[in-house]
Formats: structure tokens, C-alpha cells, sequence
């Protein structure tokens, strides 16, 4: 490309930001980002103020068709559980990230520390099983309240006041991948034990950030999965 051709697609670039930061001020919401970067720019735009409007971001984030090409080197997978990939900090008011599952590979029950938590898939199918959050009193084992198989570009949306979840990667023969945002970011969140309800703090690490692996004695402690 001539440095002519890159200034004139640097500002087609600029342009179509400038547009898509328009669309969501006036909240037209029919933005669709045509990339990841793309997303995450308008993502930015929209966690810049103090108000989450929870439709918008499921709809934006839903839109975006996912294009391996562009989250590739944030999907690095582990023979033995999910992991977790730094994508972008959003200014500190959000974390979006890449999620891996291998082949039969879950989570645990678990809460997600009082923030607004965005999964959207990228590739394969996951099984979301909500539950209740468990009654202190009643010490028996906690049942699945729902159950549904999130496809493709798919976007869903839960917070702790709909209640917790297991997500697993069902399928013998096919890996998948999922966006998370949550905001506020989280490092801490809760697992419980299906059988007694009975919960344990646990910490949340990344097994890379930014398309970098981390290092041995931060992801040491992951567990829930
Ligand atoms: N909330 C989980 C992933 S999931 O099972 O929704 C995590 O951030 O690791
Ligand atoms: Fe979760």
C-alpha cells in the first residue's frame, strides 16, 4: 500500500469511528461493528459514562459477526480446562476477554462479584445451566433452574440477581470460544458445590493478556473450572 493509500484508509477509519461514536451517543443502537477492533472501540464509547444500559451492549455485542481471524491470538487452549484471555481493559471499566474450552471442559457453579457479565460466542456451542442461589438454610443440593445451548454469535447476559451459572463445552469433538465483558472487572468470585450448596471463594487469572501467555506463578491458582 502507498503511503497515500494508508492515509486515505486512515481516514475512512477515522471517519466510520467518528460515525459509530455518533450512533451510540444518540443511541440509534443500530450500529454494527465490522470488526473486533471495531467492538472494542465502541464498547469503550459506551462505558464511558456511569450508566450500563444492558440491552445495548447485549445488541452490540451480539451483532458483531465473529471472524476468527481477528481473536485468534487470543485463543490459546489448555489440554486440561477453560482458560482465560485478556483482550482489553476498557479504561478500567471493563474486562473483555477470550474464553477457550476445550473438549468437554466446564466451569463450576459460580457468581460473577456482583458485575454485569456479557458472553458472547465466537465458535462451537456452550451449555449455560442457571441455578438459584442457594437457601442458607436448606442444605441440600441445588437444581438447575434452566438450561439452554448458546450458538454462534449468540450474546447472553447474566448478572447475580438472575442467579448463577455452569457453563460447559458439551461436545467430544468440537472446541469453542466465547467474549466475556464484565463490568466492573472482577478478580474474585464465588464457586458452590451442586451436592451441598456450600461456596468457596476462589481467584480468576489469565492465562494470557493481550496475546501474551502469563506467566507460571499467576495462573497457579485458577479454579473454577
Ligand atoms: N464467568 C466465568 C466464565 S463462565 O463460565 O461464564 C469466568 O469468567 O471464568
Ligand atoms: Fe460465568
Amino acid at each position: 500500500m502507498s503511503s497515500a493509500e494508508r492515509r486515505w484508509f486512515g481516514g475512512v477509519e477515522r471517519l466510520r469511528e467518528d460515525f459509530l461514536s455518533a450512533a451510540v451517543m444518540e443511541h440509534t443502537e443500530v450500529v454494527k461493528p465490522q470488526s473486533l477492533q471495531e467492538l472494542i472501540a465502541v464498547l469503550h464509547r459506551i462505558f464511558s459514562g456511569d450508566e450500563v444500559n444492558v440491552e445495548e451492549v447485549q445488541s452490540i455485542m451480539e451483532s458483531y459477526e465473529s471472524n476468527p481471524q481477528e481473536w485468534m491470538k487470543y485463543a490459546k487452549f489448555d489440554e486440561f480446562r477453560y482458560t482465560r484471555n485478556l483482550v482489553d481493559e476498557g479504561n478500567g471499566k471493563f474486562n473483555l476477554m477470550v474464553l477457550c474450552w476445550g473438549e468437554g471442559h466446564g466451569s463450576s457453579i459460580h457468581d460473577h462479584a456482583n458485575s454485569h457479565c456479557f458472553m458472547k460466542m465466537l465458535q462451537g456451542q456452550l451449555k449455560e445451566t442457571l441455578f438459584e442461589w442457594p437457601d442458607s438454610k436448606s442444605h441440600g443440593s441445588m437444581k438447575p433452574k434452566s438450561q439452554r445451548v448458546l450458538q454462534e454469535n449468540q450474546c447472553a447476559y447474566i448478572s447475580d440477581s438472575i442467579g448463577l451459572h455452569r457453563v460447559e463445552n458439551v461436545s467430544h469433538t468440537e472446541r469453542a470460544a466465547s467474549l466475556h465483558l464484565y463490568s466492573p472487572p472482577f478478580q474474585l468470585c464465588q464457586t458452590f458445590d451442586q451436592r451441598t450448596g456450600h461456596k468457596n471463594t476462589v481467584k480468576m487469572t489469565f492465562w494470557s493478556k493481550f496475546g501474551e501467555r502469563t506467566t507460571f506463578e499467576t495462573t497457579v491458582s485458577q479454579e473454577n473450572n
